[in-house]
């Protein structure tokens, strides 16, 4: 049986079995979410109609079940999806939309994260960009949405060290005036362009000011030197680190270096499968990590475009390593442990505790 396919009848297990009970499968903290690639299908339709003349259609903003892409159409994806959110309202709403549809998978903490964009034509600012997201985590918070929503400012690679310190200034202009929404700054973006020696100085900054910091480490196997420098910092969290270990041309350095720190990683199976950087569900490096005890947590990266959830995550590495619900349970209890959000852990603790008998009536 192919990774495809198993994703694809663990999907109907999951519809199956979600509509018989409660919406929260193991308790859930979502830690790696970028707010464009969580764009869900109703909330692309929204958006179509309101630019029709852009003549986007959805199979162009998602990849379906069963569809694989290169890493390069993955981020023309992202092109098409920038075209379609390109005013503050359809930040506000794209935002508020997908915060909800986190709650309705029985997410309870999750960790946004997004890149600042100026756009000529609709006059939007990249501070606009920014209050605007959080002016959706508060209004989803005032109507009661049951979710807590953090925000990491994200660097993309492409623009170059003299936007990433820009980034990192506006950032920490955030983290101090939000009250602790914004916790953090994340670097994302093609692993193939750009090199984050450039970046360094601005991560360093951001990370002495008192963000913590997510970097993309090693989604492409040609990162090995770049990740030597970067888990240097070093970071709070590292984003897929695909090929960080020496059976798939990492090294036992960059290992040894990653468990010195305890730093967690957030591994996110369906995008990397779908974006065919990792073969199968099966040759995930979920499994190497967690057979080592290291904190590994399960994340959904971009679940619009890659058509998933993060219960449907869970259930695949569920199935795919042949974990108990006590195995499920236990890694999701441990994910809070990695937020950005130390005053936020004791009261998710027992939260978790709380929901736990309802979780195992399943
Ligand atoms: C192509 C692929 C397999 C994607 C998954 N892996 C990713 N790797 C690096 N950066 C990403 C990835 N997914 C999303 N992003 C970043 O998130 C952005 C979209 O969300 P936003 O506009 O920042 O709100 C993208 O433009 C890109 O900068
Ligand atoms: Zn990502």
């Amino acid at each position: 049986v192919s990774g495809i396919d198993l994703h694809f009848s663990h999907q109907s297990t999951f519809i199956s079995r979600r509509q018989n009970t409660s919406p929260s499968w193991w308790s859930h903290g979502e830690l790696h979410a970028h707010l464009n690639g969580s764009v869900s299908f109703s909330t692309i339709e929204k958006l179509v109609a309101r630019k029709p003349h852009l003549n986007i259609e959805h199979g162009m903003t998602a990849i379906r079940s069963g569809q694989r892409r290169t890493l390069d159409e993955c981020f023309q994806v992202f092109k098409v999806i920038h075209q379609l959110v390109d005013t503050e309202e359809d930040i506000l709403m794209v935002a508020k939309d997908v915060i909800r549809e986190f709650a309705a998978d029985g997410v309870k903490y999750l960790e946004l994260r997004s890149t600042p964009r100026k756009e000529k034509t609709t006059g939007m600012t990249k501070r606009r960009y920014v209050e605007t997201v959080i002016e959706a985590i508060r209004q989803c918070k005032n109507e009661g949405v049951d979710i807590e929503v953090r925000f990491l400012v994200a660097v993309d690679r492409r623009n170059g060290a003299e936007v990433a310190m820009e980034t990192v200034k506006l950032a920490e202009d955030f983290m101090l005036s939000t009250g602790g929404l914004v916790v953090g700054l994340d670097l994302s973006g093609d692993p193939m362009v750009g090199h984050g020696r450039d970046l360094l100085p601005a991560l360093q900054k951001a990370k002495n000011c008192g963000l913590k910091l997510s970097l993309h480490l090693s989604e492409v196997p040609s990162q090995a030197d770049e990740s030597e420098l970067l888990l240097n910092i070093p970071p709070d969290r590292i984003g897929h680190g695909t090929f960080l270990h020496p059976e798939v041309g990492g090294s036992q350095s960059l290992v040894d270096k990653v468990r010195k720190h305890n730093t967690p990683l957030e591994l996110c199976l369906t995008s990397n499968v779908k974006g065919q950087t990792v073969s199968s569900y099966s040759q995930h490096h979920f499994l190497y990590w967690y057979q080592m005890g290291h904190p590994s947590v399960l994340c959904t990266d971009d679940k619009g475009v890659f058509c998933t959830d993060l219960s449907q995550e869970y259930q695949l590495a569920a199935s795919t390593f042949n974990l108990s619900q006590e195995d499920m349970w236990t890694l999701s209890q441990k994910a809070i442990d990695c937020t950005f959000a130390p005053d936020l852990q004791q009261q998710l603790h027992q939260k978790w505790l709380e929901l736990r008998p309802t979780l195992f009536q399943l």
